[in-house]
C-alpha cells in the first residue's frame, strides 16, 4: 500500500537511478485515456526510467484494454501485474492518479526519450509479456537499513518473525512511503549470511515476473538479522480467512479456486528451478481481487544447506504438519523434489476442506513418528468428487515418484471446478484418471503418467515394480511409430519391434522410454569418484537430449548431469538378502554384526527414491522399529543360497530368514536325538530279552548317553551339532 505519496519538483526532473528496492507493484486502475494521449506518451510520463518502451507497448496497452474485465484503454490491475517492474508516478495515492494533460505529456516526452534505458519491455500477448533485465546493475536486491522502519510484528513463523514495515523511497525529487511485509529470519552466523545472500540474489532474479508468487522487494540486514521485504497483501492469507469463518473451513468452490491459483503459483516457481517446501494456508496470500498467490518463494529451499545456530532441523526444512516424509531427512529418505511440494499442497487443501490442520495438536516428534516411521497419511474426508479424492490420495504417496505432477493436479482441480453447481454441490462424477489406467491399486498410479511418449522414441515393456531382472519382457526393445488418442480404456501406441512385420498396438502405460540405454527407475553408478554421496543411485529422469537427474544417498536434492557420466549398476529389490561388503570396516550407516564378528545378513524391506535400502534382520530378534537398518547400495552385496559356497554357509543363510529357525533346528535336533535314543534303547531291550544272562545288557542311562552322543556326532549336520554343544547340552562333547 502506498502510505504517502509526494511529488516534488515535477515529472520533468524525475530521472533518478532506480534500485531493486524501489520496485513496487503499480497502483491499480491508473487511468489511461487513449483520446487525450497516446499510450506511448503515457508510458513515457508514467513509467519511471530507466525504462525503454518498445514501440509496440502502446498496442499492448490498447490490446489488453480490450480483454474481459478491463476497461478499454485502461491498464488495470491485470495488465499492470504483467509489468511488475514498472513504477508509476502518482500525486494522490493509490488508484486516484489524475492523468496529466496532453500538454504536460508533450512537454515531458522529449527529455525522457534521451534517458539511458536499462529495461526492455517486450510487447506481445499480455499473457506472455516478458520483462528482461539488460543491466547487471539492477540485479542487486539490497535495501539500505536506514530506509526501512519496522513498525509492528504480525506473525511468528517457523523461519522467523513477520513485521509490517515502512519503506521510504526518496530522491531529490520525491519521497514515498510504502508499507511492506518483512520476514526477519532467525539469527545466522556471519559467514552463513554471505552464503544465504548469494542464494537469495539468485532466487530474487528468478522470481521476477512471476504472477502467482508474492512480490519480493529486497533484502537487508537489520538488528543483526537478515530481513526479506515483500509486498504487503492487505487481504492477508487464506489461513487468516479460514480463521474468520465459522467451522474454519472453506466452501468447496473457494477451495478449488484457491487450489488452482496455488498450483499455478507453485508451477511458476518450479519452472524457475525453485521449490517451495512450505505450502500451507498461512503462506497463501490473497490479492485485492481475491486471487490466491504463493506467499513463500521457497525460503526453506534457500536455507537447505545453510547451517543455523539452532540444531533444530525442522526449523530449516518446513513446517512439521505439512512436511513430506523425505523432507525430514532429505539426504537419507530423499531427494526432495517437485513432488515434495505435492505433499504440502495436499495438506493445505485438506485443511481448507476440513478446517483442521493435518496432525493437529501433535508435536514435531510425534509427526515424525507418524509420517516417517509409521508411514501414515493425513485423513482424507469422505464424499469428495472422485477426481479430487484420487489426486489427494496421490499427494500422500510415501514414495515421491508415485505422487502426481502439478500439471495433473491442475487438470483434476479444473475438471472438478467445472462440476460445481451454484449452490456448491456436485454435478456428475468428474474425471477419475484411475478409470483410465489399469493398475493394481484402487487409485491412479501417477508414476505411469510422468513421461509422454513421442513417435520415434525407443521403448521397452515397463518393468513391474519390485522386479530386478528384465527377463521375459513382451517388448524388450521397439520404436514408437504411431500414437492413438486415448479412448475409453486409455491411450495406445504402435510399436515396431525387430523381427515382427506389423507394428504392435500396445497400451501406453505398459511402456517406458529408453534414451541412451537408460530408462527412469534404472539403477546407475556415477563413473567418477565421489565422496559426499553414494556413487549408486536411481534415475529419476532421462531426457531426450541426454540430461539426467538421479537420486543418491547423501544428496538432499536430485543430482543433475548427463547420461555419459553414468553406467548401469546392480539393482536391488524388496525381499532380497544383503549384507555389508566383507572388506568394509564401517558403513555409511550402522549395521549389526553376527556373534563371530562378521556382518549380519538382512532382508530389504523398502527402497527409498535415492536407492537407500531399508533392511530388517529377521534372523535377529528385535522389537519395534529397532529392527530397521539403512544401507548405502554401494556398500552391500547380495546373499542368496547360490552365492553361499558351502553347506554350512547355506545353513547359516537359512538362519537369516527368521530368528525362529535356530531354536527350531535345535528343538528338532533334540527331538531326533531323543527319538533315536528311544529307538536304540528298544533294540537293546529286545536284544537283552533275546540274550538273557549274556552279560551284554547296559543300564538305560548308559544307553541313552551313548545313543545321544553317537547321534549328535553322526546324524546331525556339523553346525547343528555345534549349536547343541554350545547351548550347554550335558550330553555333548563340550561338557565331557
Ligand atoms: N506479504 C504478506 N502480506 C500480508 N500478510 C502477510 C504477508 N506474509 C505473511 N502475512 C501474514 O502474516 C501471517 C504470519 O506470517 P508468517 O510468515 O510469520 O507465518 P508462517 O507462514 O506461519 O511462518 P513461516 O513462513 O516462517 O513458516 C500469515 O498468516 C499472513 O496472514
Amino acid at each position: 500500500m502506498l502510505v504517502a505519496n509526494r511529488l516534488v519538483g515535477g515529472l520533468q526532473q524525475a530521472t533518478p537511478p532506480i534500485g531493486w528496492g524501489d520496485v513496487t507493484t503499480p497502483p491499480l486502475g491508473v487511468p489511461f485515456d487513449s483520446d487525450s494521449c497516446s499510450a506511448r506518451d503515457y508510458a513515457r510520463i508514467f513509467l519511471r526510467p530507466p525504462i525503454c518502451i518498445v514501440p509496440a507497448l502502446s498496442s499492448f496497452f490498447l490490446r489488453s484494454g480490450a480483454e474481459p474485465g478491463l476497461e478499454r484503454g485502461c491498464p488495470s490491475s491485470r495488465c499492470m501485474q504483467l509489468c511488475p517492474f514498472l513504477h508509476i508516478y502518482s500525486t494522490q495515492g493509490v488508484g486516484a492518479i489524475p492523468f496529466p494533460s496532453r500538454t504536460m505529456a508533450h512537454k515531458i516526452a522529449p527529455s525522457q526519450q534521451t534517458e539511458p534505458f536499462e529495461y526492455v519491455l517486450y510487447e506481445g500477448d499480455p499473457d506472455h509479456l516478458k520483462t528482461v533485465v539488460s543491466s547487471p546493475i539492477q540485479k542487486c536486491p539490497r535495501i539500505s537499513p536506514d530506509v526501512l522502519k519496522l513498525t509492528h510484528r504480525i506473525g511468528r513463523g517457523v523461519f522467523g518473525d513477520l513485521w509490517i514495515a515502512t519503506h521510504h523511497l526518496f530522491t531529490e525529487d520525491y519521497d514515498e512511503y510504502h508499507e511492506v511485509a518483512v520476514k526477519m529470519l532467525h539469527p545466522m552466523k556471519e559467514d552463513q549470511i554471505a552464503v544465504f545472500l548469494a542464494k537469495f540474489d539468485e532466487a530474487f532474479s528468478k522470481c521476477q515476473g512471476l504472477r502467482g508468487v508474492c512480490l519480493l522487494q529486497g533484502i537487508l540486514k537489520k538488528m543483526g538479522n537478515v530481513c526479506i521485504a515483500m509486498k504487503f497483501y492487505e487481504g492477508g492469507s487464506v489461513g487468516d480467512k479460514m480463521a474468520r469463518l465459522k467451522g474454519g473451513r472453506l466452501p468447496m468452490s473457494d477451495t478449488l479456486r484457491y487450489g488452482i491459483d496455488l498450483v499455478q503459483g507453485i508451477m511458476e516457481l518450479h519452472s524457475r528451478g525453485l521449490l517451495v517446501l512450505n505450502v500451507k494456508p498461512c503462506n497463501v496470500l490473497l490479492e485485492e481481487n481475491d486471487r490466491a498467490i504463493l506467499g513463500d518463494f521457497g525460503l526453506p529451499y534457500l536455507l537447505l544447506e545453510i547451517s543455523l545456530p539452532s540444531s533444530d532441523l525442522v526449523q530449516r526444512l518446513g513446517t512439521p504438519n505439512y512436511m513430506a516424509p523425505e523432507q525430514w531427512q532429505p539426504d537419507i529418505r530423499g531427494p526432495i523434489s517437485y513432488e515434495t511440494d505435492t505433499w504440502g499442497f495436499g495438506c493445505c487443501i485438506l485443511e481448507m476442506l476440513s478446517g483442521t490442520q493435518p496432525w493437529c495438536g501433535r508435536s514435531p516428534e510425534e509427526i515424525y513418528h507418524l509420517v516417517v516411521t509409521k508411514q501414515e497419511k493425513p485423513n482424507i474426508p469422505r464424499g469428495l468428487p472422485p477426481a479430487l479424492e484420487d489426486v489427494l490420495h496421490g499427494c500422500f504417496e510415501y514414495d515421491l515418484r508415485n505422487r502426481p505432477l502439478f500439471g495433473d493436479i491442475l487438470h483434476a482441480f479444473e475438471s472438478c471446478k467445472d462440476r460445481i453447481s451454484d449452490d456448491g454441490s456436485w454435478v456428475g462424477p468428474g474425471t477419475n484418471l484411475a478409470a483410465k489406467l489399469t493398475t493394481q491399486c484402487s487409485f491412479t498410479d501417477w508414476s505411469l503418467m510422468k513421461d509422454h511418449l513421442q513417435v520415434g522414441d525407443i521403448v521397452r515393456s515397463r518393468k513391474p515394480k519390485n522386479i530386478c531382472r528384465l527377463e521375459n519382457m513382451e517388448i524388450p526393445e521397439g520404436t514408437v511409430v504411431g500414437m492413438e488418442s486415448s479412448g475409453e480404456r486409455g491411450a495406445h501406441v504402435l510399436v515396431r519391434v525387430h523381427g515382427i512385420h506389423d507394428p504392435l498396438r500396445v497400451p501406453l502405460y505398459t511402456l517406458e522410454r529408453v534414451s541412451f540405454g537408460f530408462a527412469c527407475g534404472d539403477w546407475v553408478r556415477i563413473k567418477r569418484e565421489v565422496k559426499k554421496h553414494s556413487p549408486v543411485g536411481i534415475l529419476h529422469s532421462v531426457n531426450r537430449d541426454g540430461s539426467v537427474s538421479v537420486g543418491f544417498v547423501g544428496m538432499e536434492t536430485l543430482w543433475q548431469g548427463n547420461c555419459t557420466d553414468l553406467q548401469m549398476a546392480e539393482s536391488y529389490c524388496v525381499g532380497q538378502f544383503v549384507r555389508l561388503k566383507a572388506n568394509l570396516s564401517k558403513g555409511r550407516f550402522e549395521w549389526p554384526h553376527k556373534k563371530d564378528g562378521t556382518w549380519a545378513t538382512g532382508r530389504i524391506s523398502q527402497i527409498f527414491p535415492n536407492a537407500c535400502l531399508v533392511v530388517r534382520f529377521p534372523g535377529i530378534l528385535r522389537f519395534g522399529d529397532a529392527g530397521n537398518f539403512l544401507a548405502d547400495p554401494a556398500e552391500v552385496e547380495m546373499v542368496s543360497f547360490s552365492t553361499c559356497d558351502s553347506i554350512v554357509k547355506k545353513y547359516q543363510h537359512l538362519e537369516d530368514f527368521h530368528w525362529v529357525v535356530r531354536p527350531l533346528v535345535i528343538a528338532m535336533g533334540l527331538f531326533t536325538v531323543l527319538k533315536l535314543g528311544f529307538f536304540v534303547g528298544k533294540i537293546g531291550k529286545s536284544r537283552r530279552k533275546k540274550l538273557p544272562g549274556s552279560g551284554l545288557a547296559m543300564t538305560d542311562r548308559q544307553q541313552a548317553q551313548d545313543s545321544q552322543s553317537a547321534s549328535s556326532s553322526t546324524w546331525l549336520p556339523p553346525p547343528v551339532a555345534n549349536i547343541l554343544f554350545r547351548e550347554g547340552s550335558t550330553s555333548g562333547p563340550a561338557s565331557r
